[in-house]
């Protein structure tokens, strides 16, 4: 039976080719129902729930009930964890919760069901790119950030898939009105202290009126800043088999200001999972260039650590991991 998909969401249905079996990360929210639903109803007998309980709401029941009664409903097999998903001190309560999430996800999916499943899926769609991407502006994000959300990558043993990154958010929960399926509504959605939400609230309905196509121009923007974050990768990778990691001195004086600042940025996040702020990169550009003799002393704070001078290298280190294991 043809449902009442809108153009959006059936080509984007119709174009997500995974290898099967696919699971489904399902909050209860409108967004994972709707792909959940979509998906079930694409591969009938292949599709797999990952639930994941937060225990930070006290809503948090009420939601895996939902997903239990219409996983049952549907013959869907549904795996659930339970996360304690509270913050470090200095960690944003978002942050924590989604890194504890996509852990969660991944490990339901190796162990859940009797096969692993390498395949998942996330509901994020067109409005929340769009979201993403004003949160990276707002922050004066580089191309990395620009690029917001990627369709597609591979983390944790898993291949994780956005395939509703160009669907509208209002499309899927007409479409589960029009199908008559319920859904959860998360309360902290309403909350105006998250500036994603205000941004959904307050900005996007202005955004709709003065550039009615935004959420496809602000897409191709994504798409032109995923290009340039690839070459910048690239072109770090080559500089880096130059500079050696951790980076050469005398190398990195060979390369242009922006060169360096790239092939920092990459050693940084790549080797210690830090990234620094444009000062930081900054201040340390210009001790690269005065660092002309033996005595010169190079000390600065750089992410969540410092770098410093070790021999002919940089060296970087974090002060309280070097306290706790001496
Ligand atoms: N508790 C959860 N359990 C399983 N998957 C989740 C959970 N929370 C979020 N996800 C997945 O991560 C995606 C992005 O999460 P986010 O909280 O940004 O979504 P959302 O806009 O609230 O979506 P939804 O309406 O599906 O909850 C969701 O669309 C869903 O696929």
């Amino acid at each position: 039976m043809s449902t009442p998909m809108s153009p959006a969401f059936a080509q984007a249905i119709a174009a997500f080719a995974p290898p099967l079996p696919l699971a489904v990360a399902y909050s209860g929210g409108a967004d994972s129902s709707a792909l959940l639903r979509a998906c079930a109803q694409r591969w009938p007998g292949q599709v797999v729930a990952l639930h994941v309980h937060h225990g930070l709401q006290a809503a948090g029941d009420d939601f895996l009930q939902h997903c239990q009664a219409v996983c049952q409903e549907l013959a869907i097999p549904l795996a659930v964890a339970q996360v304690d998903a509270r913050h470090r001190p200095g960690q944003s309560p978002e942050d924590a919760a989604r890194q504890h999430r996509y852990a969660a996800l991944a490990e339901l999916a190796r162990t859940g069901f009797a096969q692993p499943v390498r395949h998942i899926a996330l509901a994020q769609h067109a409005d929340d790119q769009v979201e993403t991407l004003l949160l990276a502006l707002s922050r004066g994000a580089g191309v990395a950030g620009l690029a917001a959300m990627s369709a597609h990558w591979q983390a944790a043993g898993i291949d994780w898939h956005r395939p509703l990154l160009a669907v509208p958010g209002q499309d899927l929960r007409y479409w589960l009105r029009s199908i008559g399926a319920a859904w959860v509504e998360d309360p902290s959605n309403a909350d105006l202290r998250f500036t994603r939400n205000r941004i959904r609230q307050q900005l996007l309905p202005v955004l709709e009126q003065v550039f009615p196509h935004f959420r496809h121009t602000f897409a191709r923007s994504c798409a032109h800043a995923a290009q340039a974050k690839n070459l910048l990768h690239a072109l770090a990778e080559q500089d880096a088999a130059i500079t050696g990691l951790p980076p050469a001195i005398a190398a990195l004086q060979a390369l242009s200001a922006e060169r360096q600042s790239n092939v920092l940025r990459h050693w940084l996040l790549h080797c210690h999972g830090t990234t620094p702020s444009t000062a930081q990169l900054q201040a340390l550009l210009v001790q690269i260039a005065a660092c002309r003799t033996r005595g010169h002393h190079i000390q600065i704070k750089m992410g969540s650590g410092f770098v410093c001078r070790k021999g002919a290298n940089l060296h970087w280190y974090n002060p309280q991991v070097l306290v706790q294991k001496p």
